[in-house]
């Protein structure tokens, strides 16, 4: 008789890194030397199927990431993958709540990105399962079976089951114009990768232009580490994509709040958009002073790429403490948990801006936001996804081209 089950016998993690510091790739007011990396997960199935997951780190940390992978491997080798998603709430609980590893999180930090890296990959086997991308996945999926997948412990203050079952149920209609119209047009797009910190001004130049060439409308910019620097890049960058092109900025959490407040008043003419992550990325109250102080100057304030968890999200959200939500694919939990963050902003009405400026980030992070757009929000305002692809091969993102 046929086996219909497909029981998951292997997991093997991998650390990858490539040594991106040495042209300065990446670099920030933070990070001044980051070796982009994953630990590259693949589990495999007793009748051959793999499952393909990771998450993004940066350089030596990746070694205590695969430490942690091997930690949770024994959660998930021998279970199948019927036996996971028939129940993924339960499945995402047993690896977040372990009371042997619980204490080294829970659902932060280290652990968090391995239950990230494992989960990307139980996702990717269900998907390749079914036949589909996972964005498809996710969009045909019955609305109760989503919400079967999330954990909504500790945030059902901000976002009950009912509400988020009433969000995807509205979002029904008009769901297959939206499907056509990404399939079309694909799905706003930005990049960081003309405008690194450690780039000099003629590589930055140089880069702006070739992406301009591109069709690239919206720019990201590094700054925090040098006032006089960060006026003179953002006053080059500006003067090049001229009025009506988006810039943003992004300070990596170099400042104190106040700090904050004074270092993006002096570029404010410059017109940002955004500051992303001003301050310590748990410093909510603080993010809440900030956002408050540079409205009058029409700058929001981002954050997420090291918002570990889903109550974080869900104190900045009721604090008012951040205007774009950037969601991170191997930050939070996997799809499970960002899938909450994407209802939950939904329901505050902020703006999803997922981050991706790592290995693999900008792969996953496009099916959590076509998702977003087709079954959640309905909505482009004020929204982009992050695409740093390696300036020199960048392209406008079109969703038609990467995800058919
Ligand atoms: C170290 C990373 O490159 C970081 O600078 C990415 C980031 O902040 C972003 O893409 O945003
Ligand atoms: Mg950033």
């Amino acid at each position: 008789m046929l086996k219909m089950t497909k029981t998951i016998i292997k997991l093997t993690v991998r650390d990858v890194r490539f040594p991106t510091s040495l042209e300065q790739h990446g670099s920030d007011a933070m990070h001044t030397d980051p070796d982009y990396s994953v630990a590259y997960v693949v589990i495999e199935t007793d009748q051959g199927m793999q499952g393909y997951g990771l998450t993004f780190t940066v350089g030596r940390g990746t070694e205590i990431v695969v430490c942690a992978v091997e930690a949770l491997s024994a959660l998930v080798v021998g279970k199948s993958l019927e036996e996971i998603v028939s129940d993924f709430r339960g499945f995402y609980r047993l690896l977040t709540s372990d009371g042997q590893m619980r204490w080294i999180g829970p659902e932060k930090g280290v652990i968090q990105l391995a239950t990230a890296a494992v989960l990307n990959a139980v996702w990717d086997l269900w998907a390749r399962s079914e036949g589909k991308p996972l964005w498809k996945l996710l969009v045909e999926m019955d609305p109760r079976k989503l919400i079967s997948c999330i954990d909504f412990r500790y945030i059902t203050d901000a976002l009950t089951e009912e509400e988020a079952l009433d969000i995807l149920v509205k979002a029904q209609t008009g769901k297959q114009q939206r499907v056509d119209q990404m399939l079309k047009e694909g799905y706003p797009a930005y990049t960081t990768s003309c405008a690194w910190l450690g780039y000099s001004d003629q590589l930055l130049k140089q880069l702006c232009t070739d992406a301009l060439n591109d069709g690239w409308t919206k720019f990201k910019v590094k700054v925090g580490a040098d006032l006089k620097d960060d006026i003179r890049r953002c006053s080059l960058i500006r003067q090049m994509i001229g009025p009506h092109n988006t810039l943003m900025i992004d300070a990596n959490q170099r400042w104190d709040v106040g700090e904050a407040i004074t270092w993006v008043t002096r570029l404010a003419e410059y017109k940002p958009l955004w500051i992303e992550e001003p301050t310590s990325p748990d410093d909510i109250l603080g993010h809440a002073a900030i956002s408050k102080a540079l409205a009058p100057l029409g700058i929001g304030v981002a954050t997420g790429e090291q918002c570990h968890n889903r109550v974080m999200f869900k104190q900045f959200l009721q604090a008012s403490a951040l205007q774009f939500v950037q969601i991170d694919s191997c930050r939070l939990g996997s799809v499970n948990e960002n899938l909450a963050v994407l209802l939950m902003a939904h329901k505050f009405k902020v703006p999803v801006c997922p981050h991706a400026g790592g290995v693999g980030l900008c792969e996953l992070v496009q099916h959590l936001i076509l998702f977003d757009y087709i079954s959640v929000s309905a909505s482009l305002d004020n929204r982009c996804v992050n695409m740093d692809i390696p300036a020199h091969h960048s392209k406008p993102f079109n969703c038609g081209q990467v995800l058919k």
